[in-house]
């Protein structure tokens, strides 16, 4: 008697991300509506499984489709526009003044599908995402066949999108409800920054985000200068003001999270909180380095985001986890801290944890969705390969990954995007949004 199912996967390597930290070498991977079935050697699947489709992976690992935790995919349409600037100069002299020209309904479709081609060619299958306009994000999305968390964004000065705080959530709260229910997407709220939200706005965030279950994404302690603007104005550090103002818990994902001391660490561990850390950017900025491996040591969950392309300026996370890997190392004067393991598992599991997908992506198991992301390490540069998981983030890089699927669905085969739409267009429009921001 053999089981039917849709796909089967043969993998020279399956890295399941689980709790055993298993290697799986010749095993197959069993796909059938939209999620995974079982995940069994291969000499068991031919006896046992009777798939529609087989994909051979002779020379391949097969991942957890990878999850960024923090990115403005729209932003793709301004990768370069501001370089080598630090966080506040970047953001007011350059990056606030292009968006108040550009930002709209439009941009965001059009920088939403480059971004989604880019991540999604990178073994991308999910991102946690904050800008304006999140109707035009979700068409995007929907589109290119991503999963994303759309954030229901909060700044307290005005945008092309929005007046001011009531206005942002009145949208996002309807396009929230306009998508809800769609198998691709889930809302967050995502107040921008300390500096840029108020009291009155932070308290009506803490307390949507408890009625509507939602997670609240949100960058903090990005700078020094944050923390210092928080003292001078509020006479508390920025992580103290959010939890008097009733934002920390379990849902809340702090993104960047570089400056911050033992209190700082331990209260982020006492409410459960999750951190993006996004090393590149925070490099770019001139940010500074997060201490990683002490908010391990205190049980902080920690995922991988990119940040948006004007900082970054790619949206590869890869690169994010060879970057993390490295400079946790140099940070802490020790080799041994954060191993390709864990590089792996921030990309992966604890991403998709850190964001409120935990129960649903993130590791190749049994009732997961079958978002997974196939790596060739068959190439001459690759060899010779002792450890698959040390390659992916030591050798391998996003122009290795060969198949990508979400739901189960290809969206990436033999290392080439599966959709209705083609490189020129995407090119095509890149350009025009060029010569007009550039004008
Ligand atoms: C409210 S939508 C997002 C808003 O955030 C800006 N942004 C992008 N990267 C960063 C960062 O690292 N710190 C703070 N703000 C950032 C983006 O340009 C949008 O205005
Ligand atoms: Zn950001």
């Amino acid at each position: 008697m053999t089981e039917a199912v849709d796909l089967l996967i043969n993998a020279r390597w399956v890295v399941p991300v689980d709790d055993a930290e298993s290697v799986l070498e010749h095993h197959a991977v069993a796909v059938c509506d939209g999620r995974i079935h079982a995940v069994l050697p291969q000499h068991e699947a031919r006896t046992s499984i009777s798939a529609r489709r087989t994909v051979e992976l002779r020379d391949h690992v097969l991942i957890p489709g990878l999850v960024n935790a923090h990115t403005h995919a729209a932003m793709a349409l301004l990768r370069g526009i501001a370089d080598d600037l630090p966080l506040m100069r970047w953001l007011q002299e350059a990056i606030w003044p292009a968006e108040s020209r550009h930002v709209s309904d439009a941009f965001v479709r059009d920088g939403t599908l480059l971004a989604a081609a880019e991540m999604l060619r990178g073994g991308v299958t999910t991102c946690n995402e904050m800008y304006f306009f999140p109707d035009a994000a979700a068409q995007a999305f929907e589109r290119m066949g991503m999963r994303a968390v759309l954030g229901v964004t909060v700044i307290d000065f005005p945008t092309p999108y929005a007046a001011d705080a009531d206005d942002y959530l009145r949208k996002g709260l309807e396009a929230r409800d306009r998508w809800r229910g769609h198998p691709l997407f889930e809302f967050s709220i995502a107040p921008h920054a300390p500096y840029t939200v108020s009291d009155a706005s932070l308290e009506r965030v803490a307390s949507l985000a408890a009625e509507l279950d939602c997670t609240i994404h949100m960058h903090v302690h990005e700078t020094a200068h944050e923390v210092e603007e928080s003292l001078a104005r509020h006479g508390v550090r920025p992580l103290a003001r959010l939890a008097s103002l009733g934002l920390l818990g379990p849902g809340f994902l702090g993104v960047h999270v570089v400056h911050v001391d033992d209190h700082d660490i331990a209260l982020l561990a006492h409410h459960g909180c999750s951190i993006a850390h996004c090393p590149t950017s925070n490099m770019k900025l001139a940010s500074g380095i997060a201490p990683i491996a002490a908010m391990h040591e205190a049980g902080l969950r920690i995922g991988l985001g990119t940040d948006g392309s004007a900082s970054n300026n790619r949206l590869d996370l890869f690169e994010e986890m060879r970057q993390a890997a490295l400079l946790a190392k140099v940070a802490g004067g020790d080799a041994s801290v954060l191993p390709a393991r864990s590089a792996l598992r921030m990309a992966t599991r604890d991403a998709a944890e850190a964001i409120g997908l935990g129960g649903r992506i993130g590791t190749i198991e049994p009732g997961k969705l079958a978002d997974l992301c196939a790596v060739d390490l068959g190439g001459a540069d690759m060899q010779p390969c002792y450890d698959p998981v040390s390659h992916l983030v030591y050798v391998a890089g996003r122009q290795q990954v060969s198949h990508v699927w979400v739901g189960g669905e290809a969206r990436v085969e033999g290392g080439v995007l599966q959709l209705h739409l083609d490189n020129s267009e995407l090119i095509a429009t890149a350009s025009l949004w060029q010569t007009r921001i550039e004008s």
